[in-house]
């Protein structure tokens, strides 16, 4: 394959190269990048002010080229936190209550994508291949086409894609689709994502899917498919091993006490179900008197897009609902609920999910969830934990030997904590072996190869 270049709204730049990268997405893209050679184009996460963002910041790591802009305040606030994380994440997790549309966000949104076309193309060559990821950069392929780009440009979608009903209550919809078209190939996590967008493109009289995986729209022709991202399951379960040993991870030992551990680690987001959780967990103990004093619940949940109104309001009610559930449920020697603020070290990350009998991930809608394949790839194969998992995270489409619930559902994620907790050792190990067995199989540099490849042919 020719050259790689990847563009995404956040960029994990190693500070010299060799380091050891963020995480998973970051560790499979600097390999494909590593061996194709490549840039690696998105935002600094900073803002030039009132000022035009100086020329891109060049950072050479290997064969590798990272490309950093600034955004002004006003792009910022429209294209990030406006459009992106205002319209676009509420509408694609089915959250039309909570989508803000106004006319500056929008146009601001589809400005930023022109400049960073306007940034990227002079770097192309011909034969370039163009990864986009994600739904801050849906027009840019539109916006390189119009520019005379003619290369192989994939676009991957993170989140989840809504049923045409939800889609079309977004007033830009049908400038979203036919940004889509402009694409090559469009992956999707999860086989009702995709499902969704043909159903989409349908309804809307626009397109139909003239071949399996094959779409027309638009007066194009392009691939869609999909590839459920992993994460790097072996060097995961390797470290999760090592992590037992941490002294932080020894020290949350020795506080629990003897107690066991359930954990839950989200971004804090209105998508992942975390109020709905702790009334689960509540329900629990109420429902299960003999469990009080025994059992900690650590909810570890870092702070995220501050500056979007929904985020602000959820970080006092989440922080009021574990305080009341613990005014109300804990005794002196005894706090029920953990709730961290803040986001923890991913080897450190790695030993508490080691440590935890079950692994709570109830989103609402998710569009892998990452934390429950880490879950899993962190436990001892003698004495695994149990994942609880949502069955709206995309996670659930593979992992179908976690213990399904229905997040909205309270009472049935409390019955499935109790469960989890009184699982019998041979039904954990065979839970577990299966989902192993597919995390092995499914890690993050095949997710890599299998899109590229598709993209390619
Ligand atoms: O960049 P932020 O605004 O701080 O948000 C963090 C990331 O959140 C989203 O993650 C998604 O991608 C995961 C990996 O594919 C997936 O497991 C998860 O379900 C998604 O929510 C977002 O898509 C990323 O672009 C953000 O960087
Ligand atoms: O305190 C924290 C909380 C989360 N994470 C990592 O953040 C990622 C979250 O990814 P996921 O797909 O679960 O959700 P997202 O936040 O991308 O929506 C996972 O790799 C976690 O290990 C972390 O490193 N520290």
């Amino acid at each position: 394959m020719s050259r790689l270049i990847v563009v995404s709204n956040r960029v994990p730049v190693p500070e010299k190269s060799g380091d050891a990268p963020a995480g998973g997405l970051a560790v499979a893209l600097q390999a494909a990048l590593e061996e194709h050679g490549g840039i690696w184009m998105g935002w600094s996460g900073k803002s030039s002010g009132t000022r035009e963002p100086e020329a891109l910041d060049l950072k050479d790591r290997g064969k590798i080229t990272y490309a950093l802009t600034d955004l002004t305040d006003k792009d910022v606030e429209e294209y990030y936190f406006g459009f992106a994380n205002r319209v676009l994440w509420p509408i694609c997790h089915y959250r039309l209550d909570l989508a803000e549309y106004g006319r500056k966000e929008m146009a601001g949104y589809f400005r930023v994508n022109r400049f960073f076309a306007h940034r990227l193309a002079p770097m192309l060559q011909p034969d370039d291949v163009i990864w986009i990821h994600d739904y801050h950069l849906i027009p840019l392929a539109a916006e390189l086409r119009q520019m005379g780009v003619k290369n192989r440009i994939g676009f991957f979608l993170h989140i989840p894609w809504p049923p045409a009903d939800v889609l079309f209550a977004m007033p830009v919809h049908e400038e979203i689709m036919r940004g889509l078209s402009h694409y090559d190939l469009i992956g999707f996590q999860t086989d009702h994502d995709l499902e969704n967008f043909a159903g989409g493109l349908r309804r809307e009289g626009i397109g139909n899917e003239i071949k399996p995986g094959r779409y027309s729209a638009h007066g194009r022709i392009f691939k869609g498919g999909t590839y459920g991202i992993g994460i790097e399951t072996a060097a995961f379960a390797n470290f999760a091993r090592k992590s037992a040993s941490h002294v932080m991870v020894r020290k949350a030992a020795a506080s629990i006490e003897g107690r066991d551990l359930i954990i839950g680690v989200d971004r804090l987001d209105y998508s992942k179900g975390i109020t709905q959780r702790i009334d689960a967990f509540e329900r629990f103990i109420e429902g299960n008197p003999g469990q009080q004093g025994k059992v900690t619940y650590l909810q570890v949940t870092p702070k995220s897009r501050s500056e979007v109104p929904e985020y602000e309001a959820m970080q006092r009610t989440v922080a009021e609902q574990a305080g009341r559930v613990n005014g109300a449920l804990g005794t002196v020697d005894w706090v029920p609920i953990r709730y961290i603020n803040r986001s923890i070290s991913r080897p450190i990350l790695a030993g508490l999910y080691r440590m935890a009998k079950v692994g709570l991930v109830t989103p609402l809608r998710d569009g892998m969830n990452l934390v429950a394949k880490e879950y899993v790839a962190a436990q001892d194969p003698e004495n695994p934990g149990v994942l609880v998992l949502s069955r709206f995270a995309g996670a659930a489409r593979e992992l179908d030997s976690a213990l399904l619930v229905n997040p909205y559902d309270i009472e049935g994620t409390a019955n499935a904590i109790a469960r989890a907790l009184s699982m019998p050792l041979p039904e954990r190990q065979e839970r577990w072996g299966k989902m192993m067995d597919y995390l092995n199989e499914h890690d993050v540099v095949r997710w890599c190869d299998d899109f590229l490849k598709d993209l390619v042919a």
